[in-house]
Parts: C-alpha cells; structure tokens; sequence
C-alpha cells in the first residue's frame, strides 16, 4: 500500500515496504488542513500500533489509509496497490435475521482450511442467529469474516473492545502468525494496551493529526530500561498527560493575550443593540 503526495519522495522511496505514506495531508469539507504531512513506512511483518489521544486523527487516518475518504484533488496521490482490509469498530456483521453460516458463505474465494482455522480460533457456532447473539459473538462473526480472505496489510480500529480476554490473546497470536509466515503488516489503533508490549513492532504516536513518532518497540527507553521499565499503558499515559498540559497551557496562554480595546463610545454597537449607519 503506498500513499504519496509529494512524487519526488516516491521516486526515492524502496519499494520493500509493505505502507508507504508520504506527505500525506488531509482536511475534512470546509475545514483547516487537519492531517498534515503525515509519513508512515513499515516493512513486510511489522505490527505497528496506532496510538494518540480521543481526536488526534486515528480513525481518520486509517480510513484514508483504506481508501474511505477522498482527499483534495489537487494533489499528486498514488494508490499503488489495494490489497488492504480495514475493520471497523462501528460495523457489525450482517443482516438481523441471519444464521452465522450464511454471512459467510457469502464471500467467495475463501479457503477452506482458513475458514476452519478461524472459526475455531473465534470459536463460533455456525447456527448463531445475528439478532440472538451478544456484541462479543457478533464481533467475532464480523472479524471472522473479514479475516477469511488473505491481505497484506491489515488495519483495525478497536476492534477487540467486545471481545473477552481468551479470543482477544488468540487473536492477537493469530495476527503475530500472520505477520511472520505471510509477512503481512497490521496496522491497530487502541486505547486498550494489555498484552501488547510484546505484540507489536512498532509504536506510531499520532498528535492533531501529525505523526509525532514511530519506534521500534524494543527501542524504546521507558519500556526497555532493565529493573525500572514502565508498561505501555504508563508510557502511553505519560505521553498524552504532556500533551494536556501542554494543550492547556497554550489555551491559557491565548487567553492571556491582550484582546482588543472595549469600545466605550455610547454611540457605538452593543451586545444588545446595533446600530447600521
Ligand atoms: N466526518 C467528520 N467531519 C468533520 N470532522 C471530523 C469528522 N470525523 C472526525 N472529525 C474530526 O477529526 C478529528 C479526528 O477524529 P478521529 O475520529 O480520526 O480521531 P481518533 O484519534 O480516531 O479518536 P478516538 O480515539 O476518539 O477514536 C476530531 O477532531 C474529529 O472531530
């Protein structure tokens, strides 16, 4: 998958990588620029999680990323290749009144051993009724689904907050399969961290719409340093406590500012009358 808006970086850019995000920027109708200059490459087998606070442009990233929001055509773009899969966290599987079993055998081209695979691994019971069933079980319906057929890259948006604990950890091994037998890439943006210290790869920290960082899991000092490391979720809440404070301080500081002199002519306007001269 390669997203480029500036084609001198593409001409530069290897082609061993399976996302490829250059200068990418966005802005959502009769808005100000909100994802700006946004770069993002990540190898074959990389399991990059997407993290950022409520707002800073997760959802709106991955949706561009999967071809769901147009952008400004007045920029030079390339698609290379459409291969993805995204899943949503607002979409559950299928009509009301279908049986497990028909939602599936709707997609064409699924291998069978693969369908077996992950309704054992989601542990789904063919005759679930759609309307009869919990969030969780319709959840793992919709993942199922989504995950019958192979991809390169995978992008999730919260998906596992239905699940319980068991078939969110199968899940997750299922994706580490994935990633290093098939070298496909995932790309997950969450709020909920346990267990995926060990996950992922990759950590992208997503601020208003930029790219603030992308590290190398096991470079990173706060969760590598021996006898005092943090957990991600310290990490994490450590980051977006900074950038509160950091928020906070520039509103005060807008406030602060000078405003323009009050006009204390009786002649002029008021909040409660005008006058048109
Ligand atoms: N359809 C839309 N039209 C205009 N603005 C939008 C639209 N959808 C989202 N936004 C704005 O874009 C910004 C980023 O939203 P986005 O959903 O991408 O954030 P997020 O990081 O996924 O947040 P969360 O962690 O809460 O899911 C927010 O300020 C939001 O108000």
């Amino acid at each position: 998958m390669r997203f480029c808006f500036n084609p001198a970086v593409m001409a530069t850019v290897g082609d061993d990588y399976s996302v490829q995000v250059s200068g990418l920027q966005f802005s959502y109708p009769g808005q100000a620029p909100f994802i700006a200059d946004f770069n993002l490459q990540l190898k074959p087998g990389s399991r990059c999680l997407l993290v950022g606070a409520n707002g800073s442009g997760k959802t709106t990233l991955l949706r561009i990323l999967a071809g769901k929001h147009m952008w400004p055509a007045c920029l030079s773009w390339r698609l290379l290749e459409q291969d993805s899969w995204l899943c949503w966290r607002n979409t559950l599987a299928g009509g009301l009144f279908s049986r497990a079993h028909d939602l599936w055998s709707a997609v064409e081209g699924a291998d069978p051993s693969r369908r077996e695979q992950l309704i054992g691994l989601l542990d789904i019971d063919l005759e679930w009724r759609m309307h009869k069933v919990s969030d969780g079980q319709r959840r793992r319906v919709q993942i199922c689904m989504g995950l019958l057929q192979l991809y390169k890259v995978l992008l999730l948006d919260e998906i596992t907050v239905d699940l319980d604990v068991v078939a969110r950890m199968d899940l997750l091994s299922f994706f580490v399969t994935e990633c290093e037998e098939r070298g496909a890439t995932v790309v997950y943006a969450t709020h909920i961290f346990d267990g995926l210290e060990t996950w992922a790869t990759h950590l992208a920290h997503v601020e208003d719409g930029k790219l603030k960082g992308l590290y190398k899991m096991n470079e990173i000092p706060e969760l590598c340093a021996v006898g005092k490391s943090k957990t991600l979720l310290q990490v994490v809440e450590s980051w977006l406590r900074k950038e509160r404070e950091a928020q906070l301080l520039r509103e005060k500081d807008e406030l602060s500012r000078p405003t323009k002199p009050l006009v204390t002519s009786p002649w002029a306007s008021s909040r409660h009358m005008a006058y048109y001269r």
